[in-house]
C-alpha cells in the first residue's frame, strides 16, 4: 500500500518536532502524522524541504485534513491520493451512536444542522459514546490544536437487527395463522468468494428469521440456459416466494436475459425492469424495491432524517444501488443530483448535499471537503483494502474518508455495520412480503413490512 511511503516521512516529521523540543499530545497517531507530513510536504515534494519549512513557525497550525488534503491531491493525483491516505482515512474514527426510532420526523433536535433529526434512545446498549480524539502537538514551533466535532453514527446493525425481529415475529404469526412459511431462493453461478460469503450470510439470516432457504449452485461455465432453467423451476415452486440470482454474473451471461426471467411477484431483489419503470413514474409503485437503497431510506426514517425538500446528491448510478436510490429520494420528495464518473465537478455538486448517498466503489473517494456541514451521509460502498493485521489479510472501508466525514457531517454510516446489514434484512422483509402477497396474509399494524 502507498502509504507505507509516507510512514518514514512522518517518523521524519516526528523526529522534527521532538528536535525543535515539542512532543505529541493524545490521540498521538502515527497515521496522524501521516497527515502533518502529508500537509507540509504537499507544497514542497520531499521530506528534505520540510525539514526547511519546519523550523519556521508555519501554518501547520492552520491545517485542517479538509485543508491539507486537497493540497496533496493537486500535487499526486486523485487515485494516488486516495491510497495514499487511505489508512488515515479508515481509522475507526470518534463517533456516538445516534439512537434511532421508526419514521418520526421533524421534531427540533440538538442535531440539527442543515438537517433536521428526531430521535429517542433505543436502548443504552445501542449508545456507544466515544471521547473525540482531540490532537495537538506542542512544540516550540507553533503547531496544531485541532478540536473535532464528531457525527452520530448510523447503525446499520442494530437498526437491522430490530427489522429481522419484527420479521421473525411476522413469520410466526403466519405459521401459526395460514401455516405458511416464506421461502427465498437463492441462485450463485461460479465460485467468487465474496458471493460465496454473502450467499452463505443471507441463508443464515434467513434461518435466524426463520424463512426457508433455497440454493442453486452453478458452475461457472454453466450455459445461460441452466441457470433460466432453475429460475423457471423456482418461479413454479409454490414455495418459493423469492428468487435472488447473485451478481455479478459470469461475462458469458446476458444478465438482463436472465434476471427478467424471474417472475415479477419473485423478484425480490426488485431489479426486474418492470418494477424499476414503475419506481421512477409517479403514482405507480413497484412490487419490490431494490434491497440496499431500500436499507438506505430506512435507516434515513428510522433517524428521523427529513427528506422532503432537501438536496441529496446519489454518487454512483448502478441499476442495482445508485439509480435506484435517487429514484427512491425523489419519491420522497428531495431534489437529486447524480454523479458518476464523467461528472466534471464532483466535489461542489455533492458540497451543496443536505443528504449524500455514496455508491461509486471507490475507497474515501468522498473527503470532508466534499461534504457540507451538518449533511446526512449513508455510506454504501464495501471496498477491500490490504490490511496485514486483520485475520482476513484485508479489511473493508466505504466510499467515505469517515474520519474526515466524522467531523463534518451530522451523521453518518460506518463501514462494515452501516448500509451492510441493512441489505439483508430488506431481503428478509421482502420475502416476507412477497409470501404475504401471494398468500393474502394481512399486514400486521405494527409489521415492518
Ligand atoms: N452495502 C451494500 O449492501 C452494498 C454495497 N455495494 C457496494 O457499493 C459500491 C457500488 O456498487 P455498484 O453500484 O454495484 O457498483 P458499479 O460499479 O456497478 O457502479 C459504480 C457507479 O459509481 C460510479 N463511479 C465510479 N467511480 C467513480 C468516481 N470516481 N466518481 C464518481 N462516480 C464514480 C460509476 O460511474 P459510471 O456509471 O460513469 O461508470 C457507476 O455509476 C461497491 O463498493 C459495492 O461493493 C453494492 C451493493 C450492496
Ligand atoms: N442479486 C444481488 N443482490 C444483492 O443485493 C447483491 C448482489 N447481487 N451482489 C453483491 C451485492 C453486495 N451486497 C451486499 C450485501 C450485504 C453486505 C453486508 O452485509 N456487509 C457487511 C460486512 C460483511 C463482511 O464483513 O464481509 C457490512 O457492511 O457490515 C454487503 C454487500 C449485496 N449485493
Amino acid at each position: 500500500m502507498q502509504v507505507e511511503s509516507w510512514i518514514p516521512s512522518s517518523s521524519y516529521i516526528l523526529k522534527l518536532i521532538r528536535a525543535a523540543g515539542g512532543s505529541l499530545g493524545n490521540g498521538n497517531k502515527k497515521l496522524k502524522l501521516a497527515r502533518v507530513s502529508a500537509a507540509v510536504l504537499s507544497p514542497l515534494g520531499n521530506p528534505s524541504r520540510a525539514s526547511h519549512l519546519f523550523s519556521l513557525p508555519v501554518s501547520i497550525k492552520t491545517l485542517t485534513p479538509e485543508s491539507s488534503f486537497p493540497f496533496v491531491s493537486s500535487v499526486f493525483g486523485r487515485r494516488n491520493m486516495a491510497s495514499s491516505v487511505l489508512s488515515d482515512c479508515s481509522l475507526p474514527a470518534p463517533a456516538r451512536l445516534l439512537p434511532f426510532q421508526r419514521s418520526v420526523q421533524s421534531r427540533t433536535s440538538q442535531f440539527q444542522r442543515s438537517v433536521s433529526f428526531a430521535w429517542r434512545p433505543l436502548s443504552l446498549s445501542a449508545i456507544r459514546s466515544t471521547a473525540s480524539p482531540h490532537w495537538s502537538l506542542s512544540a516550540s514551533a507553533s503547531v496544531a490544536v485541532t478540536t473535532e466535532t464528531s457525527a452520530k453514527v448510523i447503525d446499520g446493525k442494530a437498526v437491522a437487527k430490530q427489522i429481522k425481529d419484527e420479521i421473525a415475529g411476522e413469520i410466526v404469526r403466519m405459521k401459526d395463522g395460514i401455516g405458511i412459511v416464506p421461502g427465498l431462493a437463492v441462485i450463485l453461478v461460479g465460485s467468487r468468494k465474496d458471493s460465496q460469503t454473502y450467499v452463505r450470510n443471507k441463508k443464515k439470516a434467513c434461518e435466524a428469521v426463520g424463512i426457508k432457504s433455497y440454493e442453486a449452485n452453478l458452475p461457472e461455465d454453466s450455459t445461460e440456459e441452466e441457470v433460466l432453467k432453475h429460475i423457471a423451476c423456482f418461479n413454479d415452486d409454490p414455495s418459493v416466494h423469492g428468487i435472488l440470482v447473485q451478481l455479478p454474473l459470469p461475462r458469458h451471461m446476458n444478465e438482463e436475459k436472465i434476471l427478467n426471467a424471474i417472475g415479477l411477484e419473485k423478484d425480490v431483489d426488485g431489479f426486474h425492469p418492470l418494477n424499476i419503470g414503475r419506481l421512477s413514474m409517479q403514482g405507480r409503485d413497484p412490487l419490490f424495491v431494490p434491497c440496499t437503497p431500500k436499507g438506505c431510506m430506512e435507516l434515513l426514517h428510522r433517524y428521523g432524517v427529513e427528506i422532503k425538500g432537501k438536496r441529496a446528491v446519489v454518487i454512483g448510478r448502478s441499476n442495482i444501488v445508485g439509480m435506484p436510490a435517487a429514484l427512491l429520494l425523489q419519491k420522497a420528495n428531495a431534489t437529486i443530483s447524480m454523479v458518476h464518473s464523467y461528472t466534471k465537478n464532483p466535489v461542489e455538486i455533492t458540497r451543496q448535499a443536505d443528504i449524500i448517498i455514496s455508491a461509486a466503489g471507490v475507497a474515501n473517494l468522498v473527503r470532508g471537503s466534499w461534504i457540507k456541514p451538518g449533511a446526512v451521509v449513508i455510506d454504501v460502498g464495501i471496498n477491500p483494502v490490504d490490511d496485514a493485521q486483520s485475520p482476513r489479510g484485508y479489511r473493508l472501508v466505504g466510499d467515505v474518508c469517515y474520519e474526515e466525514a466524522c467531523k463534518v457531517a451530522s451523521a453518518i454510516t460506518p463501514v462494515p455495520g452501516g448500509v451492510g446489514p441493512m441489505t439483508i434484512a430488506m431481503l428478509l422483509s421482502n420475502t416476507l412480503s412477497s409470501a404475504k402477497r401471494i398468500h393474502d396474509f394481512k399486514v400486521h399494524v405494527h409489521s415492518f413490512s
